[in-house]
């Protein structure tokens, strides 16, 4: 299937809801991102960007509403591992790289083909797949680790890796949950760079605590509230806006006491 062209939508999202037990997470939820965005999603605690997330990739099904990828693909149709297939990676927080091969090895792995894992391990790589593979080490900053073990790798280090394992799957859509958590400031910085760098070739959404990181980086930010779009703006609307900062900011003064 073809990428969609930059500025066109590739994801939709039309009154959703999600509801756990009577409990609704997500509520009359409207929310469109156009192919080639870095887009970010905040909100105080509980308000439902987890479970938006957990919606695009397949893990938690809507009670109501729809998402739509790249124009045809009704998400709820389809499981997790098929909406993988379809170009949606997801990263978790915690890294989850095999610790006891080198990081070369890691990304050979995770490449997109039809064989099995020890196959592709042990089977030689083409030029092309090099090319590929070392194209991705360079991407994340780790061509001079290509052959060091994935468990010596910084905190830091293993978050990139595990986004290059996810680019060599050669999603569309990427969402990430808080890819800079437990980061030293200049490994924030470098995977700000990172997500830039990813997005002029895929889309990515990335659910994120860290106020300052999206200051840096974002240019368009989608605030959740109780299960719903509150505002969608640039980080300057979005932190002039009273609403935003009485639920924001009452909310987070409020956890923090
Ligand atoms: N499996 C579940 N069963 C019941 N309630 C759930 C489940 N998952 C999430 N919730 C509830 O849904 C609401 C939204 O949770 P979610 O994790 O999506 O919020 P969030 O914005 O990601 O929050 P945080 O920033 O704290 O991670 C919360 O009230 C949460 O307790």
């Amino acid at each position: 299937m073809q990428s969609p062209l930059p500025g066109r939508d590739i994801l939709r999202v039309e009154g959703l809801e999600v509801d756990f037990d009577g409990f609704k997470a997500l509520r009359s939820l409207d929310f469109r991102v156009q192919a080639g965005e870095l887009r970010f999603l905040i909100g105080p605690n509980g308000a439902g960007k987890t479970t938006l997330l957990d919606v695009m990739c397949g893990k938690v099904k809507p009670s109501h509403g729809r998402v739509v990828f790249k124009d045809s693909i009704d998400i709820s149709k389809f499981q997790e591992h098929q909406l993988a297939e379809l170009g949606i990676g997801r990263k978790f927080q915690a890294p989850s790289v095999f610790t006891t091969l080198t990081v070369f090895e890691n990304l050979a792995l995770s490449m997109k083909q039809k064989r099995g894992l020890l196959s592709a391990l042990w089977a030689k790589t083409t030029s092309e797949q090099r090319d590929r593979l070392l194209h991705r080490l360079e991407m994340i900053g780790l061509q001079d680790k290509a052959a060091a073990r994935a468990g010596s790798l910084s905190h830091g280090e293993k978050q990139w890796l595990e986004i290059g394992m996810l680019l060599m799957q050669e999603p569309d859509l990427l969402l990430l949950d808080e890819p800079a958590a437990g980061m030293t400031d200049s490994e924030t910085e470098k995977t700000g760079e990172l997500l830039h760098a990813i997005s002029n070739n895929q889309t990515i959404i990335v659910v994120e605590h860290d106020m300052e990181f999206v200051r840096r980086f974002a240019k368009t930010v989608t605030v959740l509230h109780e299960g719903t779009v509150l505002r969608e703006g640039t980080m300057e609307d979005i932190q002039s806006d009273d609403k935003v900062a009485e639920v924001y900011l009452g909310r987070r003064v409020e956890r923090d006491a």
